[in-house]
Order: C-alpha cells, then structure tokens, then sequence
C-alpha cells in the first residue's frame, strides 16, 4: 500500500494548531484557578505539584539535544535549559518557580522533598521525559508543542494570580511576568522544526499523535489536581 501523500506546510501547520482543542487551559482546575474560585491550600498544591514538571524539563530538553543530530537545532535548544537551570544558583525559570512557592506560603523544603507530588503527576510527567528520551527527536520537538497555546494562559495566569490571591506577595509572580515572551519564541522555533524536518505523512502523523499525547500529559496532572481538590489526603 501506498503510503498517503504529505500535507502541505501550512495544512500541517494548521493540523498542530487545531490541538488548541485539547490545551489545558479549557481544564476544569485551570478554569477554576483563574476565576479565583481555589482556598490557599489548593493553590499551595498546585505550586508544589507544577515543580515537578518544571524541575524535569532541563532533562527532558537536554534529551531532546542528545537525540538531534542537527548543529544549529541543538544549539537553538540549549537555551530552553539555560532558560529554566539559569545562569548562576537562584537565577533562572526554576529559581522563579520557588520564588512563586515561597511567595504564597509553602516552604521550599516541601516543595524540594516532593511531599505534595501526587502519584499521577509523577506518572504523567515522567511519562513525557520517558517520551523525549525514547521517541525521534522530532517527535519529541513537536510534543513541546504545547507552548503555542500557552503565553495567553500565562499571561492570563499572571493576571489572575494579582487579582485573586493577594495573599501571594507579587514579588513572587516573576515567572509568569517572564514566561510568555519566551514561550513564544520557544514555541515559534519548535514549529519552524516540525515543519520542516515532518515532511512525509507518517511523519506528520507521529507528531500530530506526539502532541495529542502532550496535551494528555497535562491534561491529567490537573485531573489529579482536580480529584485531589478538597480532601484531606495530600493536602499542601
Ligand atoms: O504555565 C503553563 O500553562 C505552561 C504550559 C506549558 C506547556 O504548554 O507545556 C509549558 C509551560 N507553562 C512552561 O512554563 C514551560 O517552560 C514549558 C516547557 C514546555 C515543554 O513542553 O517543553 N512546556 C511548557
């Protein structure tokens, strides 16, 4: 059987889009989150439980360079990691992160210990380092694909974090003041990758399928969020 012919650039391109659909911003916790709706304390877990998938992206993007044979994408890929591990201790977008945690309360012993790491954001997260890791390279450039959708709900996030928790010193919210920018150069090179080094169907079918299971991965930390709402059990 003949394999069916490749999209054009723009085709493929407006295919990745069209997973807008599926982004975690439409989730019932993001939704809730935003409108102002979490007590501290489920705040305080979401904090702890977006570490872990912060704290993995240095390694899933240097497993994205390990597997690219291209110079000048790796090269382009690097500053994904100098971005989160920063320059020097206490810089970067991790180094934020904890500044977010220590800003709304929650000590960063806890957040470095993992107590408040619910079983499923583990599996989901190291299901997309696993991923990265062990799927072509290109697959796992358009798994990160993710970040075309994501400035708006960053920037949405920032927003809301102001408006709706003044308990967390804004001092705290540099991340999200920060992010977007970067998220969308990030997401524009990404997309410029796939597209250019996706150029059969079944190529183009892997990285459609990539980040559809991206868009799980994140999808079901927040179910995990969500289910753990308000019991006792792991609470932050
Ligand atoms: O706050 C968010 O909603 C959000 C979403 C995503 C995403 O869509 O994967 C990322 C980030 N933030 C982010 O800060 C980030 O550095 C990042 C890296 C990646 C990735 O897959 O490589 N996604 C995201």
């Amino acid at each position: 059987m003949t394999e069916p012919a490749a999209a054009g650039a723009e085709e493929f391109a407006a295919a990745l889009h069209a997973h807008a659909e599926r982004y975690w911003d439409r989730h019932p916790f993001h939704l809730r989150l935003h409108r102002g709706e979490l007590p501290p304390d489920e705040v305080r877990r979401w904090i702890a439980n977006r570490w872990y998938y912060q704290k993995w992206l240095p390694q899933k993007d240097a497993a994205v360079v390990a597997n690219c044979p291209v110079p000048g994408i790796r090269r382009r890929w690097l500053q994904r990691i100098a971005y989160q591990d920063g320059t020097a201790e206490g810089r970067g977008g991790n180094a934020q992160w904890l500044d977010l945690a220590e800003a709304a309360g929650l000590p960063r012993a806890e957040v470095l210990d993992e107590r408040h790491v619910l079983p499923a954001v583990r599996f989901a997260t190291d299901a997309y380092v696993s991923f990265a890791r062990t799927r072509p390279w290109t697959e796992a450039v358009a798994a990160s694909l993710t970040e075309l959708f994501s400035p708006g709900l960053m920037r949405e996030r920032h927003s809301a974090l102001r408006t709706h928790y003044p308990w967390i010193d804004p001092a705290g919210l540099g991340y999200f003041a920060a992010r977007p920018r970067a998220a969308t150069g990030d997401a524009r090179h990404a997309l410029g990758v796939v597209t250019a080094y996706c150029t059969t169907h079944a190529q183009q079918r892997a990285a459609l399928d990539a980040l559809a299971f991206k868009c799980d991965v994140l999808w079901s930390m927040l179910d995990a969020l969500d289910h753990a709402g308000g019991t006792e059990g792991g609470r932050a």
